[in-house]
């Protein structure tokens, strides 16, 4: 998985056994047979599941940015459409979209496969939208120090449209503004209207 390089020693994986004792559990309260053939894998197959979704867990994020480079580049860089998959932390149901990310840089920049990496050690943990969209700015103002980050969140939240209200469809959308795109209208124009479709 992009981004997560070492989750097979995750706590998951450490905890194996346990975790597939309880979802065996969890099968046998909610009514079904845990012996029957389609189910004897199930516990040992939501571990390994787990062992995915969770890898977030394993890095810091800040580390997931890696080497950054020194460059005089100070224009607009836009990073769009990068897809994420991660549980809210209420129902643990999966919600996912996409993440555009946009900064000024100021004399350092990253390299750009290390933005997927930061969005999926960021996402890949229980989560709320918000956090995922302030985590992302934050960690990219610190480590790049640039003049300004924008970061916009889309996302379909399972425990939406799957059960309670059920609103199949319905997006969020959340963004974070830091630096220059705060107080600067026409940079936050300029990278709405370059991340529209
Ligand atoms: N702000 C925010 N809310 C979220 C996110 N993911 C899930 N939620 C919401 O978390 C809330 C939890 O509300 P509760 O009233 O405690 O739980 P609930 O009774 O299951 O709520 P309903 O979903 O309304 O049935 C719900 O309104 C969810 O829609 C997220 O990323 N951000």
């Amino acid at each position: 998985m992009a981004g997560i390089k070492d989750y097979k020693n995750s706590k998951v994986t450490g905890n194996r056994e346990l975790i597939e004792g309880h979802v065996r559990e969890i099968l046998r309260l909610i009514g079904e047979d845990v012996d029957r053939e389609g189910l004897l894998e199930t516990p040992a197959r939501v571990t390994r599941m787990y062992e995915e979704i969770f890898a977030g867990y394993e890095v810091d994020p800040r580390d997931a940015l890696g080497v950054t480079f020194d460059e005089q580049h100070e224009e607009l860089v836009i990073v769009k459409d990068i897809v994420y998959y991660s549980q809210c932390e209420h129902h643990m149901a999966p919600f996912f979209g996409k993440v555009h990310i946009g900064y000024l840089p100021s004399g350092k920049i990253a390299g750009l496969s290390k933005f997927a990496r930061l969005v999926d050690a960021v996402t890949r943990r229980l989560q709320v939208q918000e956090r995922i969209t302030s985590e992302i700015a934050d960690i990219l103002e610190e480590v790049l120090q640039p003049q300004g980050v924008m970061v916009i969140v889309e996302g379909e939240h399972l425990c939406m449209c799957a059960r309670g209200v059920k609103k199949p469809g319905s997006k969020t959308v959340t963004s974070a503004v830091r630096g220059h795109f705060r107080s600067n209208a026409a940079l936050r124009s300029e990278f709405l209207s370059l991340v529209k479709d």
